[in-house]
C-alpha cells in the first residue's frame, strides 16, 4: 500500500537508541505543575500509546516532544537531540487535535502548499507532486483530492492533517487524539495506516487517546494520571502484572493501588 523513503539510520554505535529518553522531567503550566519526574523512553520503530483521563497532561507531554511547550525543565531527547533542537524539525511530524487545514483550498491544495515549504524550488515540483500524491492515498483521501477541505467531514479533515504530517516522512511522528470523533470503521482503518506507518518504515508512532479501548491496538504504552506516570509497559504485560482482562482493567486497578499506597504513606506519618 505504502511506499515511502527510506528513513535515515540512525548515527553509528546508537542502533538501539530510544526515539524519546526523558528523565526527571517537569512542566508548568501557569500556575500548575503539569507535569512532575516523568522517567520514561520511547522505543524506536514502535507504536507507543500515550493514555489517561482528560486534562493528566497528554497533549503538554506532546508539546515537550517536539518543542513547542515553555517552562520544561529535567531531560528530553528526542531523536539524540534535546527537545526543540532546530534539526529537529523536519524529523518530526506533529498533528494537533484540531485539524491545521485550509478551508478554501482543496485537499491537494492544502498538501501542495506544505510540500512547498518543505521542498522548495521549480526542479523538485515532479517529486513534490508524488509526495503529495502518494500522501493523498496513504490517508485514503485520494476520491476527494479535489474537495474544498471545507467541505470535508471532520474525520477527513483529520486526515488531511495526517496526510500534512506524513509529507515529509518523518522518522517520528506525533498525533495528539488522531481518532476522536470518528466512526469505529474509520478508527480501525487509521490504526491500519500506523501499523504500516511503523512496520514499512521503521517510523516511531506517539499517539494519545483517551479511549481505553485504543490501547490494545499499541506496542507500549505510558499511562498517565494527574501529570504522574502510572505505568511505563506493554499491554499484555500490564494486564498479567494486574490480572486484569482489558488495558481499561488494568489501569484502574493502578489508580487504586497508587490511591491506597498514598493512604497508607499518609496514616504512618
Ligand atoms: N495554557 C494553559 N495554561 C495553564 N494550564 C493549562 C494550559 N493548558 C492546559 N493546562 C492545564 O494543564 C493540564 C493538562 O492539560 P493537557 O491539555 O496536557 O491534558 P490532556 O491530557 O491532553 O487533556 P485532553 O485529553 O482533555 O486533551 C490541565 O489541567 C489543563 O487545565
Amino acid at each position: 500500500m505504502m511506499n515511502y523513503r527510506r528513513v535515515r539510520s540512525d548515527p553509528p554505535g546508537t542502533p538501539s537508541a530510544p526515539a524519546v529518553r526523558a528523565a526527571s522531567l517537569d512542566v508548568v503550566r501557569g500556575p500548575r505543575q503539569v507535569l512532575r519526574s516523568l522517567d520514561f523512553t520511547v522505543p524506536r520503530g514502535r507504536i507507543t500509546g500515550l493514555l489517561g483521563p482528560s486534562g493528566c497532561g497528554k497533549t503538554t507531554l506532546m508539546r515537550a516532544v517536539v518543542g513547542t511547550q515553555a517552562n520544561v525543565t529535567g531531560t528530553l531527547d528526542v531523536l539524540g537531540r534535546p527537545a526543540g533542537h532546530p534539526a529537529l524539525r523536519t524529523r518530526i511530524g506533529y498533528v494537533t487535535q484540531a485539524p491545521s487545514v485550509y478551508d478554501d483550498l482543496t485537499v491537494r491544495q492544502n498538501l501542495a502548499y506544505f510540500a512547498a515549504i518543505l521542498d522548495p524550488g521549480r526542479a523538485a515540483a515532479d517529486r513534490r507532486d508524488e509526495h503529495v500524491d502518494r500522501a493523498i492515498a496513504d490517508v485514503d483521501l485520494t476520491s476527494h483530492a479535489d474537495a474544498l477541505a471545507g467541505s470535508l467531514s471532520g474525520g477527513q479533515r483529520s486526515r488531511v492533517s495526517l496526510a500534512v504530517a506524513l509529507l515529509g516522512a518523518p522518522e517520528l511522528l506525533v498525533l495528539d487524539e488522531p481518532t476522536v470523533g470518528l466512526d469505529p470503521v474509520l478508527r480501525r482503518d487509521l490504526w491500519t495506516l500506523f501499523h504500516d506507518i511503523a512496520a514499512s518504515r521503521g517510523a516511531t508512532l506517539l499517539i494519545s487517546s483517551h479511549v481505553m479501548d485504543e490501547a490494545e491496538r499499541c506496542h507500549r504504552l505510558l499511562l498517565l494520571r494527574e501529570g504522574r506516570i502510572l505505568a511505563d509497559d506493554t499491554p499484555e504485560a500490564l494486564r498479567t502484572r494486574t490480572g486484569s482482562e482489558t488495558v481499561e482493567a488494568a489501569f484502574l486497578h493502578l489508580v487504586d493501588e497508587a490511591a491506597a499506597a498514598a493512604r497508607a504513606k499518609e496514616t504512618t506519618r
